[in-house]
């Protein structure tokens, strides 16, 4: 399995370490095509390259993803574009959201939850794994 995974970069690299953990679990169930989303170093590892390089590069690995799955917990217009673009494509999509309240999440997420192709979650970190199991397997 291709899964597509989602976290800020340029909205704020606060959750990083989460999604460092969460691509950990998920590389269990496949390949994580944008393992780079969880590295400390990614501002500086996409330094060489330009924007137009990493919008298409990864609009592609969306296209060749079977799963796409985002933190959506730190607002990032990169990650509501990748999603946005996940539902043209068809894709099944899973948002994990951690409920704060100086962290609202959009409506624009949260409404398009539909239970099966489009499920988003409140979470804790422990309650990932079983998250994963649900949606993945
Ligand atoms: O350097 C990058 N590399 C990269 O793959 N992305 C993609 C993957 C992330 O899921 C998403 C983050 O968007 P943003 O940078 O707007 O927070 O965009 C985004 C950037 C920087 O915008």
């Amino acid at each position: 399995m291709k899964i597509y995974f989602c976290g800020s970069i340029r909205g704020g690299r606060q959750d990083a370490e989460i999604y460092e953990r969460l691509i950990d679990k998920l590389q269990t169930y496949g390949e994580v095509l944008t393992e780079h989303v969880g590295s400390k170093d990614v501002e500086k590892n996409e330094i060489d390259v330009s924007d137009e390089y990493i919008h298409d590069r990864d609009v592609r690995w969306l296209e060749e993803s079977d799963v796409v799955v985002a933190e959506v917990t730190q607002t990032s217009i990169g990650v509501g574009y990748e999603i946005g673009r996940a539902v043209a494509m068809g894709k099944k999509i899973l948002c994990l959201y951690r409920p704060s309240p100086d962290k609202r999440l959009s409506a624009m997420i949260s409404g398009a939850h539909n239970g099966t192709t489009f499920v988003v979650k409140n979470y804790t970190e422990e309650e990932a794994e079983q998250i994963f199991k649900d949606f993945l397997t």
